[in-house]
């Protein structure tokens, strides 16, 4: 298919491609999540969750091999969703990102997110591309935002191609200049575009929990934090980078651990941490879900990138 006739991110005909496929690609993900839990021997995920949990610290971490269960004749945009090689690691960087902005961003989340909240769910999000969240979080934010998802895409690319983060990040400059982000001029490899992101604020809310084990709730009912695969909800994501802006473990809010579900092995959790960026390849190799908040106030960015340059999301500002 011709460069031109793969709608843009964000355009009307985008969204209706995206969505007549969706459901199908959830209903695969959630076909491959039961049939690796059966293999493994593991009860449904309804009825039990898995006790055994690592933690995956500051780190790269392998991911277990996987073989794709989407053919490619399935996926939107042609040829979306082929392996990434050399993109698969689980990445967990700390401290990569100026404090300050991840500050302005916490406290733009307290003043404006709860206007947008779902009823019912505890979760709002607003779209972190283009400027469509600079009326919602204000000017200052809507800056510090953009100059986070920069570092972010080039921390992204920088850990799947096995590059180390530049650490600490820029110094002194002018509050409302975008200027700070790395250029990644020094990087040899292929891009990755911004293609979707979203700024997530989320507080306990009425979700329906089905099944409870102390430490380890997982709400299996509710889509965005029940179990999915990155990449069947969006087939042009290739690797997912979500940006911790809060700390977990009962100090900003209590549950809202990140779980990977591998069928062998067990669980691979991350704890939020405040300035914790985690880097996962889209596909199926990463099914993952996030645990229900049971206390305090749980803010994210989440960054999903592309190698497809025409699926990028226009840099309209
Ligand atoms: O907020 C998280 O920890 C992960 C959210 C998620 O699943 C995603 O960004 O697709
Ligand atoms: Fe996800």
């Amino acid at each position: 298919m011709g460069a031109g006739s793969v709608p843009r991110v964000g355009t009307a005909a985008w969204t209706a491609a995206r969505l007549a496929w969706r459901d199908r690609a959830t209903a695969s993900a959630r076909a491959l999540i039961a049939a690796r839990r059966a293999a493994a021997g593991a009860p449904p995920l309804t009825d039990a969750l898995e006790p055994q949990k690592t933690p995956l610290d500051a780190g790269v971490h392998a991911t277990p091999a996987h073989r794709s269960s989407m053919s490619p004749r399935d996926c939107w945009p042609p040829g979306a969703s082929q392996p990434r090689p050399g993109m698969a690691s689980r990445h967990v960087i700390d401290d990569a990102f100026d404090p300050r902005d991840l500050s302005v961003l916490v406290a733009a989340a307290k003043m404006s997110m709860h206007a947008l909240r779902a009823s019912g769910s505890g979760e709002a999000s607003a779209a972190a591309l283009g400027r469509a969240s600079e009326g919602i979080l204000g000017l200052d934010a809507h800056i510090a935002m953009r100059r986070t998802i920069r570092t972010m895409t080039e921390t992204a690319r920088r850990a799947v191609h096995g590059v180390p983060p530049v650490v600490p990040p820029v110094p002194a400059r002018d509050d409302r200049t975008e200027e700070g982000a790395h250029s990644g001029d020094d990087l040899d490899a292929p891009t990755l575009h911004p293609a979707g992101a979203l700024f997530t604020h989320i507080v306990p809310g009425e979700t329906s929990v089905t099944s409870v084990t102390p430490g380890t709730q997982i709400d299996t009912t509710h889509g965005y934090w029940s179990p999915h695969v990155d990449k069947a909800n969006v087939p042009e994501y290739d690797v997912s980078a979500v940006l911790y802006l809060s700390d977990g473990d009962g100090v900003d809010f209590a549950g809202g651990e990140l779980h990977f579900m591998d069928a062998i092995g067990g669980w691979k959790t991350v704890t939020p941490r405040r300035n914790r960026l985690v880097v996962f390849s889209s596909g199926e190799e990463n099914v993952h879900a996030v645990g229900v908040v049971t206390s305090g106030e749980r803010t994210t960015l989440n960054l999903w990138l592309t190698r497809d340059p025409r699926v990028a999301a226009p840099d309209d500002d």
